[in-house]
C-alpha cells in the first residue's frame, strides 16, 4: 500500500541501531523515510531491505553525479533493491539523466521515481557565487529543471521557496522539498526554507523533514503534529 500522506523522514544516522529505532517509533502508513549517505555509507543496501521489509517505501538519497554510464548503472542497482525513488544531480547533464531514464525503462517491473537534484537547500546567492554561477538559486533551478522535463526525469529536489515557479514551468515535475522547518525550530545549514504548511500550499508534493522530528524528544508525537498540520 502506498502512504498516504507527503511526508518523508530523513534517516540520518551513524548506526543500523539508531535508524531502526526511530523507524520503531514511525508508521509506514503516516509517512515514508529516506535513506541518505550517511546511514547508507555505514549499512549498505541491507538497511534498505529492512526498512522496505518493514512496510517503509524508502528513498534512497545518494544524489548521484558521475558520467552517464556509471550513474545508469547505479540507478539500476537502486531500483533492484526495490526503492520507491532514487535521485541524480541535474549538474551532471542531459546526457547523463537520459541514461538513466532509459536505463530504468529497460527494467522489468515497477522502476522507481528518478529524481533530479537541482539547487541544494543548503545553498543561497553567496554560495552559487563561489562556484562561479552569479544567479539566484530560482534561475539556476528553473534552468536544471528544463533539462530534467527534456531527459524525461520524474520530479525534483528543490526547496519549495521555488515551488509555485517551477509548478509554472515544469507542471509535470512532481517536487521533493527538503529544507522544511515547523515555525519555531532550528535552521540549522538549510537556508531557504518553509514550513510544511507553506510547503504544501507552494506546491510540493513531498517534504523532507530530518532533524524536526528525529532530533524531537519525541519523535512519533513530531510526526503526529506534522501530519494533522497538513491535513
Ligand atoms: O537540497 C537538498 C537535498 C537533500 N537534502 C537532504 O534532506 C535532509 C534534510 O534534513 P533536515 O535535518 O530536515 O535538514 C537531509 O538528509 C539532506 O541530506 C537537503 O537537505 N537539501
Amino acid at each position: 500500500m502506498s502512504c498516504p500522506t507527503p511526508i518523508i523522514v530523513a534517516l540520518d544516522f551513524p548506526s543500523r541501531e539508531a535508524a531502526l529505532d526511530l523507524a520503531a517509533r514511525l508508521d509506514p502508513a503516516q509517512c515514508r523515510v529516506k535513506v541518505g549517505k550517511e546511514l547508507f555509507t555505514r549499512c549498505g543496501p541491507e538497511i534498505v531491505e529492512t526498512l522496505q521489509a518493514q512496510g517503509f517505501e524508502v528513498f534512497l538519497d545518494l544524489k548521484f553525479h558521475d558520467i552517464p554510464n556509471t550513474t545508469a548503472m547505479a540507478v539500476k542497482a537502486a531500483a533492484e533493491l526495490g526503492v520507491w525513488m532514487v535521485n541524480v544531480h541535474c549538474s551532471g547533464g542531459l546526457r547523463m539523466m537520459r541514461a538513466c531514464r532509459e536505463t530504468l525503462d529497460g527494467i522489468a517491473g515497477r522502476r522507481p521515481l528518478l529524481i533530479g537534484v537541482t539547487v541544494l537547500t543548503s545553498m543561497e546567492r553567496e554560495d552559487l557565487a563561489g562556484i562561479g554561477l552569479d544567479v539566484e538559486p530560482q534561475q539556476q533551478v528553473l534552468r536544471l529543471a528544463a533539462l530534467a522535463e527534456q531527459a524525461g526525469l520524474d520530479g525534483l529536489v528543490c526547496s519549495a521557496q521555488e515551488a509555485p515557479a517551477l509548478k509554472a514551468a515544469q507542471p509535470r515535475l512532481q517536487l521533493v522539498t527538503p529544507g522544511i522547518r515547523p515555525a519555531g525550530s532550528a535552521q540549522d545549514d538549510q537556508r531557504r526554507i518553509l514550513t510544511p504548511r507553506q510547503a504544501l500550499e507552494a506546491g510540493s508534493d513531498y517534504l523532507v523533514i530530518g532533524r524536526p522530528i528525529s532530533q524531537a524528544a519525541d519523535p512519533a508525537r513530531a510526526l503526529a503534529a506534522l501530519v494533522a498540520e497538513l491535513r
